[in-house]
């Protein structure tokens, strides 16, 4: 009943408008709605309807009204997506963003809302994504969060014809060039302008196009890694001096630079050591150019507590392990760690991390060393933290043959993570604890830590 009221109150208006208007803008239909913005949906965007239709509008809130242009319907997959053209009702949550580039950048989707706001969107989207799978969320799902703002370790900024540094629009692949980005360290906006700057100097087809920024929490140390385009005939040599000085004065920071392992004719020459010293807690990480390591440096700490607090036993894994963050902690509580990670570029950090304590780096995939040491094996505890594709069937079908006693899910991504959690829940595990980690504040991007129970200590 109530959407059937909903939906006589959407005026529509079908106003023809020019197609292909705005930077990128597909353009494939030109209707023009009014809609009442329903929720939150992850990707960013904000579910209305047309006609029981769903249409996705990003930078709205629910219970706005809006005059929208519908830019692409799927009518295969039963939605559209549109941009809004004129706002007619705000709700009374809507803040000024405090970014100037908010809107056309494609870094940030919720700066037009408070950061509480922010915090109860994806906490919705984590209930709705586990009870869509199936699996049943604890009644209070917990929140992990710190200061919203410069949080940022790591951006990856392009340069533009003008060898200004810019971030990848909202709406397409353009560059869209920024003087500012309140969500990162200031040392990495410092230093990727810097770059600009003397890349302006240099002919564009002898520039690199990319620069990934990392620095540690209390930005003394940078890594600079340069990217240039596949094939591209660069010599990097003459100007990397000036580039190193001028990214240091700016940064005030010691600089590392170098090229990705593996990648070399993507990169240009390495400068300095290739790794910084990273704090977490009472613990020096190191990190190699091109391994992963957690964006948020107010809440890592918050995080490694988070996963491995009152952790004991003989035996942990730590699967899917980076430079050892999680490993490095557990070592303290356990007989034995193994830390299992695929990459290069983590490999050697990782075995370096844990030298001389009770953790062991194993370089091989997960799925390699389940399919080895599942069966016969049971450790006390299984942290998992994997990309954004989730573990997969034969992970989840190995992970029920361990039966662990504990295990600690960590994931960037809802739906593979309530996919799996359903299969490992058919498999045995109880779902005990889920914290929405709130590692990317102003976007739409949402970790969760979730706590299971394995079938050997529910017996027991
Ligand atoms: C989300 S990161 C987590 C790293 C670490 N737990 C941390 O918090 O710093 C996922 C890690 O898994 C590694 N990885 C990706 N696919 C893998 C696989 N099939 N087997 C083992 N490691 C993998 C990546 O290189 C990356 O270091």
């Amino acid at each position: 009943m109530k959407g059937r009221q909903e939906r006589k109150s959407q005026r529509k208006l079908r106003t023809p408008v020019p197609k292909g208007e705005g930077p990128g803008a597909p353009a494939r239909t030109s209707e023009v709605e009014v809609v009442t913005i329903e929720k939150p949906v992850y990707g960013g965007s904000f579910l209305a309807r047309v006609e029981g239709k769903a249409v996705f509008v990003p930078m709205t809130l629910p219970g706005e009204q809006a005059r929208v242009r519908i830019t692409e319907d799927k009518d295969k997959r039963g939605y559209a997506k549109a941009e809004v053209e004129q706002l007619i009702a705000a709700a009374p949550e809507r803040i000024k963003a405090r970014c100037p580039h908010f809107g056309p950048c494609g870094g940030c989707n919720y700066q037009h809302t408070g950061y509480e706001n922010q915090i109860a969107f994806k906490k919705e989207i984590l209930r709705e994504t586990l009870e869509r799978a199936g699996v049943t969320a604890p009644d209070e799902i917990g929140v992990l969060a710190a200061e919203p703002w410069e949080y940022r370790n790591r951006i990856r900024v392009g340069f533009d014809a003008e060898g200004r540094p810019g971030y990848r629009s909202r709406r397409s692949h353009d560059l869209i060039a920024i003087a500012e980005c309140p969500i990162s360290a200031p040392l990495l906006v410092r230093a990727a302008m810097g770059a600009g700057e003397v890349l302006a100097r240099v002919p564009a087809n002898l520039r690199p196009h990319e620069v990934l920024l990392f620095c540690n929490a209390e930005e003394r140390e940078l890594l600079a890694t340069f990217f240039v385009k596949e094939g591209a005939q660069l010599k990097l040599e003459p100007i990397a001096a000036t580039l190193r000085e001028r990214v240091v004065e700016l940064a005030g920071a010691e600089l590392a630079t170098g090229g990705r392992p593996g990648h070399p004719p993507r990169t240009m020459a390495r400068w300095g050591s290739g790794s910084l010293t990273y704090r977490v807690g009472a613990q020096d990480y190191r990190v190699d150019h091109g391994a992963f390591f957690q964006v948020n440096r107010w809440l890592i700490d918050g995080m490694v507590e988070r996963v491995t607090a009152g952790q004991q036993g003989m035996l942990a894994w730590d699967l899917f392990a980076g430079v050892g963050l999680f490993a490095r902690q557990l070592a303290n509580g356990f007989d034995k760690v193994v830390a299992v990670e695929s990459a290069p570029m983590s490999t050697e950090a990782l075995k370096a991390n844990l030298a001389g304590t009770t953790g062991e780096a194993v370089a091989a995939s997960t799925l390699d060393f389940l399919r080895e040491n599942a069966r016969g094996v049971r450790p006390d505890l299984i942290v998992v933290d994997p990309p954004r594709t989730g573990l997969g069937e034969e992970i989840n079908t190995l992970l029920n043959a361990v039966g662990a006693p504990a295990l600690v899910y960590v994931s960037c991504d809802p739906a593979t993570l309530a996919r799996d959690l359903r299969a490992l829940i058919a498999g045995g595990y109880a779902l005990e604890r889920v914290t929405m980690t709130d590692l990317f504040p102003q976007t739409f991007h949402l970790e969760t830590i979730a706590v299971l129970r394995g079938p050997a200590l529910r017996q027991g």
